[in-house]
């Protein structure tokens, strides 16, 4: 059998919270130690919140504890096309869950949001947020596609990510790092997203994934033929042992693939 993705299962929030903490700090020095920054990519849903736990609560001190968010580079997994003050927005929603909660001490990252010019044209959304990326990636690390040194990913209970959907057109998209989607079963309709190589392509790629809703649907990535055809399931075979489920027990009931309770 092939190297295969991890799947945490937690039996508490604060589980889950400390583990993903000693996880995102770990990838945090990673990518200090290749670029002096750290380059990270987050979903909307429930992840933000869960991420705020994880990280606004005070470290000890050591570098294995100590989140620096004056060298976070912040980009989206996905964004919705409205503007950035919109009940909506994924930027808004990890502004008032992360952003604006982070203490003064600890510094700020820097965010880089949609460019709200082009709402109206999806198509120029995506190319424009693709430039944002090439800005920041190409010119320091000369490479050809982006490398987040983390991504941080939602599950739907359809077995979304991003705004990556099971059969859509976009999943066989090779060419560009960001697409257009006017047509998201998961309103709004009208997004932009990270395409499946570009995830794939991450030096980490970490999924939150928790409550009983999550449950069939992580039966079905995990244990099913059927299940390694969705987004998630796509993710998991290309990012392979890169990529990390931080999940909670009642996520997890019934899923046979083997689960570890702690990193
Ligand atoms: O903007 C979005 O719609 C999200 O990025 C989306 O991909 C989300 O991560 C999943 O739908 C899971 O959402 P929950 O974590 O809320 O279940």
């Amino acid at each position: 059998m092939g190297k295969q993705p991890n799947l945490y299962s937690f039996s508490s929030s604060d589980a889950l919270a400390k583990n993903l903490r000693s996880y995102v700090i770990s990838s945090q020095n990673d990518g200090l130690n290749r670029h002096d920054a750290f380059k990270i990519a987050v979903s909307g849903g429930s992840l933000p919140a869960v991420l705020a736990k994880a990280l606004l609560t005070p470290g000890n001190g050591t570098p294995e504890d100590t989140v620096r968010f004056d060298k976070w580079e912040v980009f989206f997994a996905d964004e919705r096309a409205v503007p950035l003050d919109h009940a909506d927005s994924n930027y808004k929603l990890l502004k008032s869950e992360l952003l604006d909660k982070i203490p003064a001490e600890l510094g700020q990252p820097i965010v880089h949001p949609i460019d709200v010019t082009y709402l109206d044209d999806v198509q120029e959304l995506a190319d424009q947020y693709e430039q944002e990326l090439v800005k920041s990636f190409a010119a320091k690390d000369s490479v050809k596609l982006p490398i987040f040194d983390l991504l941080l990913l939602g599950c739907g209970p359809d077995g979304h990510t991003c705004s990556l959907f099971p059969n859509h057109s976009l999943l066989r998209e090779s060419d560009a790092w960001v697409a257009p989607i006017s047509d998201s079963p998961k309103p709004p309709a009208k997004r932009i997203t990270l395409t499946l190589p570009l995830v794939t392509h991450g030096l980490k790629i970490a999924f939150v994934a928790t409550g009983e809703g999550k449950k069939d649907v992580m039966k079905k990535i995990f244990d099913t033929e059927e299940g390694q055809g969705l987004p998630c399931g796509l993710v998991n075979e290309g990012g392979a042992e890169k990529v990390s489920w931080f999940t909670d027990v009642s996520a997890t009931q019934g899923v046979g693939f083997p689960k570890r309770g702690s990193l």
